[in-house]
């Protein structure tokens, strides 16, 4: 269970916030406010503290204890049928889900089961809506079920319990009944009166936005929050807690209210689905290699690579398609070709997830480097287990006891010293451990039990893709469920088409792949995004369909997220506009390394200087991008690509800058100087000095000048003055005029009197004191 906050686990047990925070201070739990958080076994103490508190009471009078006891029995009445109900609503989600996909596949059974409890979409929604029960609802649920007991010719069994109750109820002495039934009345009332005063609310929420939702004038929300010593607009925004926190200041009843999560289009066109457990088969573990920069990830990758081929096997020139498949034994393993660079980090993380299997390369030179450490997290992130390669152990350099060491910080124990990840030194130029690296992969797969459906249609991730002059777009995809097959209709996000022709790893032709099978296709109509998912659907029509719906929603997000402009957000759009925008458009080889760009830029944005990628892309720089970049005030950043000659020409026209690169690491860097130039500077206020005002005059216009008198320092005419009266600062403002007799003055310095005057203010008092000063700007460093 996760943590609770007092406030919820109050609301939970039917109690106000102070009296549990009373309970919490008699059995000595720590909690300061209705904010603070309790775990399950300080719940669980809280509980059976409340409830020792009531026990007494109740076994006082029999007659409570029978009450409860019935309460209790027709809670179980009705429990049981919103039990099933979810239960089959459950199962007809799935079921409708399999359905759709099984008519259109193998059979397998599932119209039988779909068939077997059929419910109304109603329910279905009843079932959803009344999902996590609370006692309120589950009060509600008991009234109503008392209800049809009443009515109802033919109750459910449970229901008879319910109808003998009231039966029961009756015969009871009429007193007793009655007391009973005003209880419920008083129990019915007051939960009536509870869902009156309780407002739904979902952060976070502006200010203003919320004082209209409790009903309650927005001066007043402000000053509750200048209580709480928080300065706030209208228009800035509560989060979470604050909103609780006011509801309680405020004396309402606030529940937070989840935003409904939108059914994204892959559900809609239910494009993956849960398999039914019993047509799962083997498949082979996918694996990844991930470690520190230039601790052998390549070299042993190759040397795995090469190793197949060496085996005899035809076809022999391995090609990058970005995964392969090699033979041990007669078993299979997939690796997927990640690169190693620390801006990758991304995809790598996208490799993660689609990984069954992490090698964990750490030079035995070297040890344990940042890197490495951010691959353990993102292999424990996603829930992959991880082999250990300690490479390059024939250096004479090599420490493989250290990098053991080292690891068993991060809780990775090799199994000779009673830990339980494996560790296997290798060598990529000598190949020693390379087999037994291969056999452990394998071992770590037949534990992990890696099944998939291969009789189903194909669902995929898009590990490279590229635009290939001569081929189109190209993509290499890892099978991961069903079987991919020459002809069929695909779609991956915005990009569609028909499988025209499939390779595999060695760029032999194919007709079909199956699970854990990294293949290259051609035929889609554009370049999908690597990391991105890819469905086989029924035709080309529908694949057709999902792309532009995607399309769409592209569009959609990008309108809302930056055009559309609507009284809620015009403060921050107006806010916005202080802000200094960094528009660039990154070209790039291949998608990956088009992502791995973005990613990396986009980190560089901060609270002054917001990078836009306005545009990006596979392939090289051309005369629509310049084009773009003219229009947009944008930098074209190209990474492993040049401009076309067109777009060469145009660019100079245009003067638009761009900038090609072979390493990432420099885009990153130039792009970080660019920008901490572009950033505004720390302002600080430098005092040049103070002066009293001995005097004041009237000048025509109704202007007011003071005379003054510096006593330290210098007051200097392009500075600003804070006037103090008492110490405390009444205003600041520009000095509009500084005078020595009639002449206008650059600075007066300490022992000298003058004239000054103040911008827009002219309450200047005898006996104010002017501190001067003048803002200095700092350079920030990001
Ligand atoms: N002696 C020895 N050198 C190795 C071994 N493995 C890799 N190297 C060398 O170490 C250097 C880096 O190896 P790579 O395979 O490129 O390392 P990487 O982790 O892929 O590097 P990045 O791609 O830059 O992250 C190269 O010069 C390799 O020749 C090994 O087992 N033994």
């Amino acid at each position: 269970m996760a943590k609770i906050r007092v406030h919820a686990l109050a609301k939970e047990l039917g109690i106000s916030s102070s009296d549990l925070l009373k309970v919490l201070e008699k059995i000595n739990i720590q909690a300061k406010s209705n904010l603070s958080s309790l775990d399950e076994e300080e719940v669980s103490k809280v509980k059976k503290a409340i409830k020792s508190e009531k026990q007494p009471t109740k076994s006082k009078s029999t007659q409570g204890k029978k009450t409860s006891a019935k309460d209790g029995q027709a809670k179980k009445t009705i429990d049981q049928p919103k039990k099933n109900k979810e239960k089959s609503s459950h199962h007809q989600n799935t079921s409708k889900k399999q359905r759709d996909l099984d008519d259109k596949t193998s059979g397998d059974g599932k119209k039988k089961e779909s068939k077997k409890s059929p419910q109304k979409p109603h329910q279905q929604n009843e079932a959803k809506k009344n999902k996590p029960v609370d006692n309120k609802k589950q009060d509600k649920a008991t009234s109503q079920a008392h209800k049809k007991a009443g009515n109802n010719g033919k109750p459910a069994t449970g229901e008879t319990n319910n109808v003998n109750d009231q039966r029961r109820k009756k015969r009871r002495p009429h007193k007793t009944g009655k007391t009973a039934r005003e209880k419920q009345k008083q129990k019915e009332k007051e939960l009536r009166e509870k869902e009156n005063t309780e407002i739904k609310i979902q952060a976070p929420i502006s200010v203003k936005d919320f004082a209209e939702e409790i009903k309650t004038p927005v001066a007043q929300v402000i000053t509750k929050l200048m209580g709480l010593g928080l300065m706030m607009t209208q228009n800035e925004s509560l989060d979470e807690d604050l909103v609780i926190l006011l509801g309680d200041e405020l004396g309402k009843e606030i529940t937070i209210e989840e935003p409904e999560e939108a059914e994204s289009i892959e559900e809609s066109y239910n494009l993956d689905y849960e398999d039914n457990p019993n047509f799962l088969k083997s498949r082979p573990p996918v694996v990844t290699v991930m470690g520190h920069v230039d601790h052998g990830k390549t070299s042993l990758l190759d040397v795995i690579k090469k190793s197949r081929v060496t085996e005899g096997e035809a076809g022999g020139i391995t090609q990058h398609i970005g995964a392969y498949m090699v033979n041990v034994g007669n078993k299979k393993v997939t690796f997927l070709d990640t690169p190693g660079h620390e801006a990758f980090t991304a995809m790598r993380l996208r490799g993660a997830q689609s990984t069954d299997i992490a090698i964990l390369v750490v030079a035995a030179d070297d040890g344990v480097m940042p890197q490495t450490v951010e691959a353990i997290n993102h292999a424990r992130a996603a829930n992959v287990p991880i082999i250990v390669a300690v490479t390059k152990i024939d250096k004479d350099t090599a420490n493989p006891e250290r990098v053991y060491q080292e690891l068993s910080e991060y809780e990775l124990i090799p199994e000779a010293w009673g830990g339980d990840t494996i560790m296997v030194p290798v060598s990529s130029k000598t190949k020693e451990g390379i087999q037994e690296l291969l056999e452990m992969i394998l071992l770590v797969a037949e534990m992990q039990e890696l099944k998939a459906n291969p009789n189903r249609k194909a669902v995929g991730t898009v590990v490279e893709a590229q635009l290939d002059k001569g081929k189109g777009p190209m993509a290499t995809i890892l099978v991961q469920k069903g079987t991919l097959r020459f002809g069929d209709s695909i779609v991956s996000g915005q990009a569609h088409g028909r499988i025209r022709a499939m390779l595999d790893d060695k760029h032999r032709n194919v007709k079909k792949a199956g699970p854990s099978t990294p293949v290259v296709v051609l035929g889609l109509n554009e370049v999908p995004n690597a990391g991105d998912q890819i469905y086989a659907v029924e035709d080309d029509k529908l694949a057709r369909e999902i792309a532009e719906k995607n399309i769409a929603q592209n569009r959609e997000e990008k309108l809302s997220a930056s055009n559309k402009v609507s009284l809620d957000n015009l403060f921050d759009r107006i806010k916005e506009g202080e802000l200094k925008d960094l528009n660039i458009i990154v070209k790039a080889d291949v998608k990956g390394s088009v992502e791995a760009v973005c990613q990396s830029l986009l980190k560089l944005s901060n609270e002054e200087v917001k990078i836009n990628i306005i545009h990006q892309g596979a392939g090289g720089i051309n005369e629509g991008d310049i084009n773009l970049a003219s229009a947009s005030n944008a930098l074209v950043i190209g990474f492993n690509v040049r401009p076309n000659i067109n777009a060469l020409d145009l660019a100079k026209e245009e003067e638009v800058d761009v900038r090609t690169y072979r390493v990432i690491y420099d885009i990153i860097n130039d792009v970080k100087a660019a920008v901490s130039g572009m950033l505004d500077p720390d302002i600080v206020e430098e005092v040049t000095g103070r002066a009293e005002v001995r005097q004041t005059f009237k000048l025509p216009g109704r202007i007011i000048v003071a005379g003054i008198y510096v006593v330290k320092g210098k007051m200097v005419r392009n500075g600003r003055v804070k006037i103090l009266r008492d110490d405390i600062v009444i205003h600041e403002g520009d000095i509009a005029s500084l005078k020595r007799f009639k002449d206008d003055a650059k600075e007066i310095a300490t022992g000298f009197e003058g004239g000054l005057g103040i911008e827009n203010f002219n309450d200047i008092k005898e006996g104010d004191v002017l501190e001067c000063y003048i803002l200095k700007e700092i350079k920030k460093e990001l």
